[in-house]
């Protein structure tokens, strides 16, 4: 594929180490490949242990100098790097769609989402204020400091391949941290792009490092290596659970988010048009690939019928196509893996009796697009009930009271997002606090912003990025205790 850009210069195939651009000690590369049709869009390094150790000793060197810039000093730089972030918004995004898939629109507002992450904790580095607490001693004074943690690793997944890296780098560096990035191997060239926008917005060399390379090579050497403090990762549960057993030796600290199984309840007095707006926006978001999707959709026995059929009708309007076409609402799932993940949930779910209101199958383009779909009739049995579908199924739930649809929502390993739409203000009260889940959205469908803290509970993990939170994680807290004599 021709990407066209304003700025090729955005497009590396190197890695960003230590202030070079530097490739695999053996040569090696990875391909990029888009999504919609298959076609290579670029290839970068696949660095080996060696590399990667080089690239932790980068973010180590770097650290002091960068921890001990004035806050002001590092909220001016992360400016700068905002600025050239928003004056290449356009690139950026197309990147982005051409390696992820996504729409267009969707992946500017994506490049919006995460430069506001830069621009906020710009601001925040200058209020990691600390505290003095009453002494219980005459002779004695009590200060609480805050403190950077120290050089951190952030392994970031491919369905918000830029605003998952600013919402991890951007805290970290604010607090004086320095970072080593390894993005997900579909999307690394907008990692890079940004490693480019970092060293023209003039960050020290060695303070925003970004590796590409396998997994369990590069992956494994930043999680092992003593001189990584933290590890931030946003991915499956599955590899969530593998990270922290393998941090345990050195005791990194941790945050992970992970999947979601988020459920929507639409109440019998919510605004009917509202409901049906909220869901499309919950669901479809990214063809339904994000862990904030909605993955079961719960309504109550008296509006299931007028729900499902003002539901399907808006669902089947979806245009599904290339994320470049300005008409496309819902683009291409990431891989074919992924549209094979969707397909057994979906048999599985038919097998066991849902109803196919909507789609159901593969779409027409054929490759890995799907065609948005609604189910009806889903049961607690159906894998889909349990499991993150991440693609555009919407499976449909009928429920008889507020009990049930509580303990039908809380019946998940996960705790993500979860959201419902309600005009009795008792029961927003009561839903809200009763949901086991780290976000929830009242009446609204997309609730994620820089200004909020976003994480899970239970199994989506654990930490909160984002918001006055989100720097609370890269800070380490220190007493000091001072005798006046
Ligand atoms: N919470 C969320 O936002 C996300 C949830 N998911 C869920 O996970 C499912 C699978 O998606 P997938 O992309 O495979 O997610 P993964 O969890 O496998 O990948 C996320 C990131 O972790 C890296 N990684 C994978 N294995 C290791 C390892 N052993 N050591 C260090 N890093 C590792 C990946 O690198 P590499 O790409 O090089 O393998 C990528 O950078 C999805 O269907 C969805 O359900 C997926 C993405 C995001
Ligand atoms: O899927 C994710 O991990 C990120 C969710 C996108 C958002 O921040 O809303």
């Amino acid at each position: 594929m021709n990407l066209t850009l304003q700025d090729p210069a955005l497009v590396r195939d190197h890695c960003y180490v230590g202030g070079r651009w530097v490739g695999a000690d053996n040569g090696a590369t990875l391909a990029v490949h888009n999504p919609a049709d298959g076609g290579e869009i670029g290839r970068v390094p696949a660095l080996g242990a060696a590399e990667t150790r080089r690239a932790v000793e980068a973010a180590a060197a770097a650290w002091p100098a960068w921890r001990d810039l004035t806050a002001a000093a590092r909220k001016e730089r992360l400016l700068r790097w905002h600025g050239v972030i928003q004056a290449h918004a356009d690139d950026l995004a197309r990147i982005m769609t051409a390696e992820c898939g996504k729409p267009l629109a969707e992946a500017r507002a994506e490049v919006a989402y995460g430069a506001g992450f830069v621009d906020w904790f710009a601001a925040e580095a200058e209020r990691a204020c600390g505290d003095t607490v009453p002494s219980p001693w005459p002779g004695r004074r009590i200060v609480v400091l805050k403190q950077p943690v120290g050089p951190c690793a952030a392994i970031t997944p491919w369905n918000f391949p830029l605003a998952m890296i600013t919402r991890k780098c951007a805290p970290a560096l604010a607090a004086g941290c320095t970072v080593v990035v390894k993005p997900a191997a579909e999307t690394p060239l907008t990692a890079l792009a940004l490693a480019k926008l970092a060293e023209r917005a003039g960050l020290p060399a060695g303070v925003f490092n970004v590796v590409t390379g396998p997994a369990q090579v590069v992956g494994g050497e930043l999680v092992r290596h003593p001189l990584i403090r933290k590890l931030s990762f946003t991915g499956s549960t599955a590899v969530g659970r593998q990270l922290m057993a393998q941090v345990a030796p050195s005791l990194k600290r941790l945050s992970l988010e992970l999947g979601g199984n988020a459920p929507f309840i639409v109440f019998e007095d919510a605004d009917p048009e509202a409901a049906v707006r909220g869901a499309l926006q919950a669901k479809f978001r990214n063809s339904g690939q994000t862990c904030v999707c909605a993955n079961r959709i719960f309504v109550h026995e008296a509006v299931y019928d007028a729900f499902a059929a003002g539901f399907s009708a808006e669902v089947a309007k979806l245009r599904v196509g290339d994320g470049f076409d300005p008409r496309t609402r819902v683009g291409p799932l990431i891989s074919a893996a992924a549209v094979a993940k969707v397909e057994r949930l979906v048999a599985d779910a038919v097998a066991k009796g849902a109803e196919i209101l909507v789609g159901g199958g593969r779409h027409p383009l054929g490759g890995n697009f799907y065609a948005p779909t609604v189910l009806a009739g889903v049961t607690p049995e159906m894998a889909l009930f349990r499991e993150e579908i991440f693609g555009p199924v919407a499976p449909l739930i009928p429920f008889r009271d507020e009990a049930e649809a509580i303990e039908l929502a809380n019946a998940t390993d996960y705790g993500l997002a979860g959201y419902f739409y309600s005009r009795d203000l008792g029961r927003v009260w009561r839903v809200a606090e009763a949901l086991e889940c780290g976000l929830v959205g009242v009446n609204a469908g997309v609730i994620s912003t820089p200004v909020a803290p976003f994480g899970g509970m239970k199994q989506s993990g654990f930490g909160r990025e984002g918001s006055k939170y989100g720097l609370e994680e890269y800070l380490e807290i220190k007493y000091v205790c001072l005798g006046l004599e």
